[in-house]
């Protein structure tokens, strides 16, 4: 039997891998058709997977929420999000999906409702700290809630909820000595990796100007659409689709709070200096950072940190013994659970 799935999730990459790494599980158990609502021109700002399942994308023009939240320019936005709720549900009848996934964003607000007047049952992956407003708005339909932190903050639903983990695109196989000959870098060094989520960041990038000039005797993969490389052991890329391969073998990470990029770092347990995007929703990613403060997770604010900051650090990264991973992908969890409460694949 084939089983059609809706998802619908945000225009960047911390809500569409989520939603990639189930739909990859789902495929090993059973035969997936999917369709993807997503915001309208999003899907440009960074790369869909190559080998994800010929999803339909149905790009919607939604228009977010400002704030505070009652500032009256939303009443264009409820407006906005009735007539996306009436395009979808008439998309929705036509497809009768099995089951649908939401990843947060406000683009799953009129995809969520449509859902649940038509009896669908709905799954909602949440992968920051603190619950998104469209999670929020939803989470009362929902039939399971995936969560990526205990006790996440907003979520009225505790007992429909599970603390599985975000699901993630790991790398079948890590050949460290490989990856690092591809892009001409000396073994016996350690490796960095920076990015600043998956738009990038420009405070990073300019960050690391004053790092780059002074530290020769570490290999630096750097994610940037705007720097180009004048050092021979920083290799720039404007984006890369393996880019969770070279996470497996980094030493250390330079990057934002997004809760994707914060989980990879978590499971690869890598060492990690976490500068929060300071303009996110109600702080999110510094609350994000916080959830995993660990040993070895240095967290700074833009105001605070410094090019000399980020030397003192990396000044001692040493090579990791080894590479292996330890951990299992919470992407099996979280399809057994959808399945099994649907009753069984
Ligand atoms: C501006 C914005 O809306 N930010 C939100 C967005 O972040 P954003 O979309 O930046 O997502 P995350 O930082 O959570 O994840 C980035 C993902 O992109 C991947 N990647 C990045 C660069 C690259 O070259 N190749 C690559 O594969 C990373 O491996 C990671 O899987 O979603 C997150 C998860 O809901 C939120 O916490 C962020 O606050």
């Amino acid at each position: 039997m084939k089983y059609k799935i809706v998802v619908s999730g945000g225009g960047t990459g911390g809500h569409y891998y989520p939603a990639y790494a189930v739909i990859k599980e789902l495929e090993k158990n059973i035969d997936v058709e999917l369709t993807y609502f997503t915001i309208y021109n999003r899907l440009d700002y960074f790369k869909v997977p190559k080998d994800f399942p010929d999803a339909q994308h149905i790009p919607l023009k939604v228009k977010g929420l400002i704030r505070p939240l009652y500032s009256i320019k939303n009443i264009n936005v409820l407006i906005n999000t009735y007539i996306n709720y009436i395009k979808v549900k008439k998309i929705l009848k036509q497809i009768t999906p099995n089951f649908i996934i939401l990843t947060g964003g406000y683009v799953t607000v009129p995809v969520g409702l449509a859902a649940k007047d038509l009896n669908i049952p709905i799954f909602i992956l949440e992968q920051n700290k603190i619950m998104g407003v469209a999670n929020r708005v939803l989470s009362k339909y929902a039939k399971k809630i995936f969560l990526t932190y205990n006790n996440t903050i907003g979520n009225k639903y505790p007992e429909k909820s599970i603390t599985s983990g975000n699901p993630l695109r790991i790398p079948s196989n890590i050949n460290r000595n490989k990856l690092l000959n591809d892009l001409d870098f000396n073994e016996s060094l350690p490796l960095i990796t920076i990015f600043g989520g998956s738009l990038g960041s420009e405070f990073i990038d300019n960050l690391m100007i004053d790092v780059y000039n002074k530290i020769t005797n570490i290999n630096f993969i750097h994610i940037s659409k705007k720097l180009k490389s004048k050092w021979e052991n920083v290799k720039i890329f404007d984006y890369l689709d393996n880019l969770t391969e070279y996470l497996a073998i980094s030493d250390m990470v330079i990057s934002r709070g997004g809760a994707t990029s914060l989980s990879e770092i978590d499971f690869f347990e890598i060492p990690a200096i976490i500068i929060p995007w300071g303009n996110s929703a109600e702080n999110q990613q510094f609350l994000n950072a916080k959830g995993i403060n660990k040993e070895n997770i240095h967290i700074f604010t833009e105001n605070d940190v410094k090019p000399q900051s980020i030397i003192d650090i990396i000044y001692n990264v040493k090579k990791k013994n080894n590479y292996t991973i330890k951990k299992q992908n919470p992407s099996k969890f979280i399809v057994k659970t959808i399945l099994d409460s649907l009753g069984g694949a």
